[in-house]
């Protein structure tokens, strides 16, 4: 059985008068940011001038550069792209990092590759929301919170664990529940989430279901509404209350549907290639492409990219979307940034 914390179990005293360093602002750093003032903690910016420095900013953080920011913090917490974190720690954040100060993560994926090693005096722990860092941000403004992981790597004050549990109250993780893991088990089963299932498996299931409609002779603009807006409305239902009750909201035509079909296309030969995905993770083969892969300057992931924004798909969901305002309402935040981001 998993370990849990909830808000009630968490004294979140021992962060009170600490000063805390948010490096980066971007989906996260953001969200921990804003939701960590909002919860009473001294917080800090670090990022570099440009961009989001002016964001953070304009929505009343105290920004900094890095250096200045980990130099007057007592708890560092590293919320930049993973590929870029090395770096900048060794340039920015380790000259700052004297005995008795923590340092911070929201993926293990740095610590648990071996692409940054900190000195042992200092605590080191990471807080993972299991969410996307704009999510994290809405659902502490309406009250509610996206559920996270916390994990302890070094203990060197005695502390790591209350200063990590405090951390995830002041985000708002703790409203959703903060289960105790290691920088393995989460690293590991972060990637695998998100390459097999949540962002991998998804839009490629849509992807092919959407072109699947439109070759034989279907309306994209329909292919849209079955295969992707629709997804949204059924989720919905399974992350309210489980696989059940959204069967219980669809048709018994649609339920039969599911039970025959489903299995013919999410087969054994899918679960094996996912076998191969986490083999990959866990051998380092993932994280090595992945470091490589920047040390090229992104020539794959620029190529992805792009023919991922001009398939099909985007141009008939952006045009069906703008007629329906209603979706983004309170959102534009995100639209926003995915329009002017380049991401580099
Ligand atoms: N995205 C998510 O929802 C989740 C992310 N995580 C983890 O959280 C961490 C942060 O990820 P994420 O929020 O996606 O990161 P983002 O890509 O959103 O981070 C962007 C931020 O990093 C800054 N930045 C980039 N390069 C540098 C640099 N060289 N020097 C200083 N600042 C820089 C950007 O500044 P500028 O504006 O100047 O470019 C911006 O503030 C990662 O470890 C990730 O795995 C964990 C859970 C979910
Ligand atoms: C699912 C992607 C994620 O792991 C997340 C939002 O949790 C990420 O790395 O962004
Ligand atoms: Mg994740
Ligand atoms: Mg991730």
């Amino acid at each position: 059985m998993a370990t849990m914390y909830y808000e009630q179990n968490i004294n979140e005293d021992v962060l009170k008068g600490k000063k805390i360093a948010i490096i980066g602002y971007g989906s996260q750093g953001h969200a921990h940011a804003l939701n960590l003032k909002e919860s009473g903690f001294d917080v800090v910016v670090g990022v570099r001038p440009g961009g989001s420095f002016d964001a953070a900013k304009a929505d009343g953080i105290d920004v900094k550069t890095v250096a200045e920011a980990a130099q007057e913090a007592d708890v560092i917490q590293i919320l930049l792209p993973d590929e870029r974190q090395k770096a900048v720690y060794e340039a920015e954040i380790a000259p700052h990092l004297q005995a008795g100060k923590a340092l911070m993560f929201a993926h293990g994926f740095n610590i648990h590759f071996g692409q940054i090693t900190p000195p042992a005096d200092v605590d080191v722990f990471l807080v993972a929301p299991k969410g996307p860092g704009h999510l994290v941000r809405r659902q502490f403004q309406e009250g509610a919170g996206v559920p996270g992981l916390f994990a302890i790597h070094q203990d060197a004050t005695g502390q790591a664990k209350d200063l990590a549990l405090a951390y995830g109250k002041g985000i708002g993780a703790a409203r959703g529940g903060l289960l105790e893991t290691s920088f393995k088990e989460e690293t590991e089963t972060d990637l695998f989430g998100e390459q097999a299932v949540l962002c991998g498996g998804a839009t490629q299931l849509v992807r092919a279901g959407f072109e699947t409609l439109v070759e034989a002779g279907y309306q994209p603009e329909l292919a849209y509404f079955e295969t992707l807006h629709e997804l949204k409305l059924i989720v919905d239902l399974m992350f309210e209350g489980g696989m059940a009750t959204m069967r219980y909201s669809v048709s018994d035509t649609a339920e039969w549907g599911d039970y025959v079909a489903g299995p013919r296309i999410i087969d054994e030969s899918v679960k094996a290639r996912m076998k191969d995905v986490l083999t990959d993770i866990q051998d380092g083969t993932f994280a090595r492409r992945w470091i490589q892969e920047n040390e090229n300057g992104r020539p794959e992931y620029t190529k992805f990219k792009e023919a991922g924004a001009n398939h099909q798909i985007e141009e008939v969901g952006a045009k069906l979307r703008a007629m329906m305002p209603f979706i983004n309402e309170g959102k534009e935040k995100v639209v926003r940034e995915v329009a002017t981001s380049a991401k580099n």
